[in-house]
């Protein structure tokens, strides 16, 4: 675990980055630092590794204050990755991936063997590794950068920004593989970003500062969105806070219906309610109503206690009948979720 024990910075033009940062980060979790431009979320991470060092106050690893231990010896146990990836534009990609290694002297053979390991594992092609940094895109980059914070096996992971330099698609693919490896190897993680979705997205607990290096709140992101401690946060979290809570409410226990569902090829009637044709197989086609005979309209699915409420209004919103379609995993329809059901999920949700 990472402790902050007011930890102070003032930089020497006397500017104060970070005042009295008291702050947990866990072993094994994913620890954000959100907040606007200048709130000493950089500095604070760098102090961690100390690439600067804090005025005053304690960080502690594990208990052990980092002031305690020299810096070569800390930084072997912290993988760091920045914004850009910050590549050797001259080493090929393996031999960047096995950069630290080879600072720990390890065999160069054993140290190639771990990277072309970590090249797969950041979801990278093989046949990548004799190329340079510039022959690959910036999300390619970014993942060689965050295989290269990997290659000792450090437990501890500081990430500066790692995704803000690659478009929305690549950065929301490179944070679902982060969540991804992270379950798998249980890093302590502490990952600065200013964007708010990406915090709570990735945070397993968020810690948003104001500018002055002001703790402003630190919370799970479920807690954050339905408890800002105070106007700053509130507005710091945007206007769809309502809406983004709802990523956290379960489908779990969401009413379905299962007499709304009508095999195609089969006697729809002619009712004007909407009623959802499936194929033989059980997968939705569209929804077909008596008022527009022939035609299929959109729609959209959930799968149930694996989706969040968020998914199912989405899905429902996509849909004329205003229906959510339930899928299991394999995207066989098990049910309905009307208005009436989503409603009152939502006006539960609102209680709770
Ligand atoms: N070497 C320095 N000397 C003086 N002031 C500095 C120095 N480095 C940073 N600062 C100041 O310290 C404050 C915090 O900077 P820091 O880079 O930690 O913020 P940040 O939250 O990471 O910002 P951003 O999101 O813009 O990267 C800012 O006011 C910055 O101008």
């Amino acid at each position: 675990m990472i402790t902050f024990d007011a930890v102070t910075k003032r930089y020497p033009d006397g500017t104060v980055a970070v005042d009295r940062l008291s702050l947990e980060a866990p072993t094994g979790e994913i620890t954000v630092l959100v907040g606007p431009s200048g709130c000493g979320k950089t500095t604070s991470l760098r102090m961690i590794n100390r690439m600067i060092d804090a005025s005053e106050g304690r960080i502690l690893l594990d208990g052990e204050p980092v002031q305690g231990i020299d810096p070569p010896t800390l930084r072997r146990g912290i993988g760091y990755v920045i914004q850009q990836a910050g590549l050797f534009p001259h080493r090929k990609i393996v031999d960047n991936i096995a950069t630290v290694p080879y600072l720990l002297g390890w065999d160069k053979k054993k140290a190639r063997v771990r990277a072309m390991e970590l090249l797969e594992r950041v979801g990278l092609d093989p046949a990548l590794a004799g190329r340079y940094p510039f022959q690959l895109s910036g999300g390619q980059q970014q993942r060689v950068g965050v295989a290269r914070a990997l290659a000792a096996d450090p437990p501890v992971l500081l990430m500066d920004e790692p995704f803000s330099a690659v478009d929305p698609i690549v950065r929301t693919s490179l944070q679902d593989e982060l969540l991804r490896l992270q379950a798998e190897l249980n890093k302590t993680i502490v990952f600065v970003t200013h964007d708010i979705d990406e915090a709570i997205k990735l945070g397993d607990r968020v810690a948003v500062l104001r500018v002055g290096g002001t703790l402003a709140q630190v919370a799970d992101p479920k807690t954050l969105l339905s408890e800002p401690a105070d106007d700053f946060v509130r507005e710091f979290l945007g206007h769809d806070r309502g809406i983004r809570r709802l990523q956290f409410v379960s489908t779990e226990g969401l009413r379905l219906r299962t007499d709304l569902t009508v095999e195609e090829g089969a006697e729809r009637g002619t009712s004007e309610s909407w009623q959802l044709v499936v194929d033989a197989e059980g997968r939705p086609l569209g929804w077909a109503s008596g008022a527009r005979p022939g035609e299929l309209e959109p729609y959209g699915t959930f799968v149930p206690g694996r989706d969040s409420m968020r998914s199912a209004l989405d899905a429902a919103l996509l849909s004329p009948s205003g229906c959510a379609v339930a899928v299991d995993e394999q995207g066989k329809v098990v049910g309905v979720a009307t208005r009436e059901a989503l409603d009152q999920a939502l006006a539960e949700a609102a209680d709770g």
